[in-house]
């Protein structure tokens, strides 16, 4: 990062106070009267209700529009391990979009804590105080336990962001990119660059939508994950082992379609980036610095559509596009979890918005850019208005045919318009 953006950062994050986000009352509490309805004696009147029937909790309190954002800071953007403490402006910053786009208030909370079971349990028994789990940022293969036996003992949605917040908008930028460059899905070639929670969940959810395994090649800080490499490989990695002879990302990304990395700065080279196939798609997602800045690929590749997971480039494909309107839908139906059908209705809308033409406001937001469906442009901005109605209608739809919604809404059209700002 350049040195006059650190300077700016740090002081975007320390004044006119440190920080990012505050807790502010939504009521009047301005005199004895308000007090007393806020705070004893009137406050007992909602506990007690709360207490008779547990399900008017969404009555009298914040929590069904209350989700915890929770990491232990073991994979902090591509940061690394930075611990707890370091992770706090990314979750800060997390709330703030959440808040921002979806109106979504957020409790960020940052554990010392690595044992997975001990931050299952500690997670499980705040199920009281919120209506949703977005964790971050935990490094896998934990993130994928955790997640798990999360998911089997709360019934509120847990949703890891960096896993499937990933992979949907992944997924979009992967159709459109591939409808761009007339390729289609079952027939592409992808190398993935990074093992980890992010990649994983991204295989997984193209494979849900035709991509073949067959045709994946996956590359962790070893080089390509082949069958045989580790006398015990992680479960997740076995799953797409090669049997085939490459070894290296340079071996890999040879005659490779789409490159996908969600693992660390500058480990794709323009040299790598030149023997990819025609029309190459790459998402060098790894934050905040990319596998390849976009101008080294573009320098030798003109014809490749680039994206990445910063706000500086177009085509920013990161989970700022999916986490805020896919909690938002969930949250409105009440849903128990997220399936992979709300999941898979996420990518779609996200994906058709880009075809859409651009709203004002987004284009106001993007003075110095075109905006139109192209290689520029192939997945909506953060500032597309459109996002809340389109991604949260079709994520609460979703929850409703797959079952899991206990609070069906029954005019989706009035919802959606609802969220139309
Ligand atoms: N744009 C976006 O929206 C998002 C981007 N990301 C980015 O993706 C990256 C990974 O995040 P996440 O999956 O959460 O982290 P994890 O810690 O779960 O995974 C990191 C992965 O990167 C691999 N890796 C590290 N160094 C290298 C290397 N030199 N060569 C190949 N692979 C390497 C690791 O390999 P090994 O398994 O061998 O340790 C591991 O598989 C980060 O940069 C993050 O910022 C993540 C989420 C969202
Ligand atoms: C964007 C994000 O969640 C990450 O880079 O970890
Ligand atoms: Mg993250």
């Amino acid at each position: 990062m350049d040195a006059s953006l650190v300077d700016q950062a740090l002081a975007y994050h320390q004044s006119p106070v440190p920080g990012k986000i505050a807790v502010v009352p939504t009521k009047p509490l301005d005199n004895q009267d308000d007090l007393s309805l806020a705070y004893s004696p009137g406050v007992a009147a909602a506990c007690e209700a709360i207490a008779n029937e547990q399900q008017s909790v969404r009555l009298y309190t914040s929590r069904s529009n209350l989700v915890a954002v929770i990491s232990n800071g073991t994979a902090v953007l591509g940061l690394g391990n930075i611990g707890p403490y370091a992770a706090k402006p990314v979750m800060e910053g997390k709330a703030c979009l959440f808040q921002k786009f979806a109106g979504i208030n957020v409790f960020d909370l940052e554990l010392a804590e690595n044992d997975p079971d001990k931050l299952v349990d500690a997670i499980a028994m705040m199920e009281p105080t919120f209506g949703g789990i977005n964790l971050e940022d935990i490094k896998a293969p934990e993130c994928f336990y955790i997640e798990r036996k999360l998911t089997e003992r709360m019934s509120i949605p847990v949703f890891h962001d960096d896993q499937h917040g990933t992979a949907i908008v992944a997924s979009a930028g992967i159709v459109n990119g591939l409808k761009l460059a007339e390729k289609t899905i079952d027939q592409v070639k992808l190398v993935c660059s990074g093992a980890g929670a992010a990649a994983i969940a991204c295989l997984d959810l193209l494979v849900r939508q035709g991509m073949k395994k067959e045709n994946i090649l996956l590359v962790d800080s070893k080089g390509v994950v082949f069958e045989g490499r580790d006398a015990s490989m992680e479960f997740n990695k076995s799953r797409y082992a090669t049997t085939g002879t490459a070894r290296s990302l340079a071996d890999a990304v040879k005659d490779s379609d789409v490159f996908l990395g969600c693992s660390a700065a500058g480990l794709l080279t323009p040299e790598m980036v030149a023997t990819m196939a025609l029309r190459p798609l790459i998402l060098a997602l790894a934050n905040p610095e990319p596998e390849i800045r976009p101008e080294l690929a573009k320098a030798v590749r003109s014809d490749a559509i680039i994206a990445t997971g910063r706000s500086d480039y177009p085509n920013q494909v990161n989970n700022v596009l999916c986490f805020p309107f896919l909690f938002r839908g969930a949250l409105d139906v009440d849903a128990m979890r997220i399936t992979d059908e709300m999941k898979l209705a996420c990518v779609n809308a996200l994906a058709e918005l880009a075809r859409k033409p651009v709203h004002p406001e987004a284009a106001k937001a993007h003075p110095n850019r075109k905006l139109e469906f192209g290689p520029d442009y192939i997945i909506p901005t953060p500032f597309d208005p459109r996002l809340i109605s389109e991604l949260a209608s079709a994520v609460a739809l979703a929850a409703m045919d797959s079952g899991v919604a206990r609070r069906p809404i029954s005019d989706i059209d009035a919802y959606r318009a609802s969220l139309t700002k």
